[in-house]
């Protein structure tokens, strides 16, 4: 399952396994990025060199001028008089300050750019991943899981993506500013270092366990919100029925309420830091100045020094603040960064997943097969050994839970065998030698299952089930729709086959859904069709009818249904009794059957 394992993998390993996944033009654009983040921290560098001059003029012009080599310069340039520097020197300090403004709000916007993109690459790849996970894979999972992580977890990573583009945004700013300030002042600048760094430091090591501890339970309550809404709705007959609505919202408030609390935790530490930081910046600078008052008396030497230095730390302050903030959303991230890297981790399939049906000339084969839906799971079919030929129309029956369901799906492909062999013309389905087969195989059968899963679409596009918009052919929808005994219901709605079903076709009845099943098969034209259950809601007329039309289909047509009403059966060639996964009785329907009806 895509969840975090309990000891959780550092997030530098995290990230790096993330990285892997990522193509080379998103490689690429993030080391461009890191080009704009080295000229943002430039442009503050430039911003806060320009502090010093430009104080120095405003408290004492004359003091500058009687620098010697500045005064060659301005005179160099033009000036004649000291007061003449004040304009130009305060245009230089404002274009600085607003050039390095811009090129940060560009950075910002290229942050967030490239983390949305990065996001959606990332959550593309993870759902197409899971969706090429084998069908053994999906039965052993939790829907609600695999939702939150394709939807919940993606999105938080997205937010670690950027909080960690501004960490490395702040971390080359805060490098620059530092270096500025080790121009100015080395001391006071290597002290400021070492007192705002031991405090965030501290902070970080005493913070670090207790934010990945409340990620991997906001991670755990995600899904358990989204399951207990999956169980609220999807049993709202029940709920409302019962009366128990306040139950469902008891289970909901349970996984919601401290979601949200730990969230919350999580922020605060991220941000508390600040107001204690900044605080100590105002006492560290009030104590510089008294000091520095004292070593060089009051007036014009102090105040540019000070200014600088207070803008420095105005700068510095925030950039710290942010990669802290930055580093603790990564950590209260982890395990959702730990969730995605399961997905995208998942293999995908060697064999191809499209190929032309494949013409089937005598026989499906099952030799001694045995299967279990996990090792720890107890054996669902039991030494299965089975032949139906091409043509023949078999009608599986039997108790319930005695491995029909299971035996179709491993004719289909979609389940493999744990143990015995699944031949096809007498070669393996499994044969490595032919990427194609399994795929080919797959595209030969259609399937009307036991509950029929429709989309909130029209009738055509349930119908033709998965067919782009623009490339479902019409007609053929509705020869299927006749056939399969829904057209003349379809057409006395006036949109016809643009009507739209509902979620999961909640406006429509149990056979109306069943029959579209129906239709959605037999779309698909195949040569095998397996029917599980797929008449089971229907009245013994309309379900005669529908055996009528799929009879005439072809000759050539093999038709697997499972039936729990023996008479849906008695038109097959043969019928196949199953007890507790195994086969107890085969035959003619007429040999088979009285025995059951008794
Ligand atoms: N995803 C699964 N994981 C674990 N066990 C499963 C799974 N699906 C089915 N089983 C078990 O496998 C056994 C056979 O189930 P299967 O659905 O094949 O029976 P069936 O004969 O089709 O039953 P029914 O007539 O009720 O549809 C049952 O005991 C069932 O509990």
């Amino acid at each position: 399952m895509p969840t975090s394992s309990n000891q959780p993998l550092s997030t530098r390993t995290l990230l790096l396994g993330i990285w892997g996944h990522l193509s080379r033009r998103r490689r690429t654009q993030l080391g461009l990025l890191l080009v704009v983040m080295l000229t943002s921290g430039g442009a503050e560098l430039l911003s806060l060199g320009a502090v010093m001059p430009f104080l120095a003029v405003l408290s004492d012009p004359e003091l500058v001028w009687s620098q010697p080599r500045l005064h060659n310069l301005a005179i160099r340039v033009g000036f004649t008089k000291a007061s003449e520097l004040v304009l130009p020197v305060m245009l230089v300090f404002a274009a600085a300050a607003v050039l390095a403004a811009l090129i940060r709000l560009a950075n910002l916007w290229l942050n967030g750019r490239m983390a949305a993109a990065v996001g959606s690459d990332l959550s593309c790849e993870a759902y197409r991943r899971t969706l090429y996970q084998p069908y053994e894979v999906h039965v052993t999972r939790n829907s609600a899981e695999v939702i939150t992580a394709v939807t919940t977890q993606i999105s938080r990573t997205v937010v670690a993506l950027s909080a960690l583009l501004q960490l490395l945004t702040a971390s080359v700013v805060a490098a620059c500013l530092l270096s500025a300030l080790l121009l100015i002042d080395w001391t006071v600048a290597l002290g400021a270092l070492a007192l705002f760094g031991s405090v965030y430091g501290l902070l970080a090591v005493t913070t670090r366990r207790e934010l990945q501890r409340n990620g991997q339970k906001i991670t755990a309550a995600a899904s358990q919100q989204i399951k207990a809404l999956q169980e609220g709705l999807g049993a709202i007959r029940d709920v409302l029925l019962n009366g128990n609505q306040h139950t469902y919202l008891e289970i909901y408030r349970q996984a919601d309420r401290p979601q949200r609390i730990l969230e919350a935790k999580n922020q605060f530490i991220g941000g508390f830091p600040r107001y204690a930081v900044e605080a100590l910046g105002i006492v560290a600078i009030a104590l510089l100045g008294g000091l520095l008052t004292l070593q060089k008396g009051a007036g014009g030497a102090v105040i540019p020094l000070l200014g600088a230095l207070a803008l420095g730390a105005q700068r510095l302050l925030p950039a710290l603040q942010q990669i802290f903030s930055g580093w603790t959303v990564l950590n209260g991230f982890n395990a959702d960064l730990a969730g995605v890297l399961t997905l995208l981790n998942q293999p995908l399939p060697t064999h191809a997943n499209v190929a032309d049906p494949l013409q089937l000339r005598e026989s499906i084969r099952f030799i001694g097969v045995h299967f279990r839906y996990g090792p720890e799971q107890p054996e669902v079919l039991q030494g299965l050994n089975l032949e139906i030929h091409r043509g023949e129309r078999i009608g599986l029956i039997g108790t319930t839970g005695s491995g029909k369901s299971t035996t179709v799906d491993l004719l289909m492909g979609l389940l493999a065998p744990t143990a015995g062999r699944l031949l096809l013309d007498g070669v393996d389905l499994y044969d490595s030698s032919d990427p194609k087969r399994l795929a080919s195989w797959r595209a030969a059968i259609a399937h009307v299952p036991q509950s029929i899963y429709l989309a909130d679409s029209s009738m055509a596009e349930n119908i033709a089930f998965g067919v782009p918009r623009n490339q479902i052919d019409l007609g053929r929808v509705k020869q299927a729709a006749e056939q399969a005994q829904i057209a003349s219901f379809i057409e006395t709605s006036p949109e016809g086959y643009q009507r739209v079903v509902g979620e999961r076709g909640v406006r429509l009845s149990g056979g109306q859904r069943q029959r579209i099943g129906i239709a959605r098969a037999l779309y698909k034209n195949a040569k095998i069709l397996v029917l599980d259950e797929a008449t089971s809601a229907l009245d013994g007329k309309t379900e005669s009818y529908i055996v009528d039309s799929i009879n005439c289909l072809s000759a050539s047509l093999t038709l697997i249904v499972i039936a729990h009403r023996l008479s849906t059966v008695a038109f097959c060639d043969r019928v196949i009794c199953f007890e507790a996964g195994k086969i107890i009785s085969e035959g003619p329907p007429f040999a088979v059957l009285p025995s059951r009806l008794k």
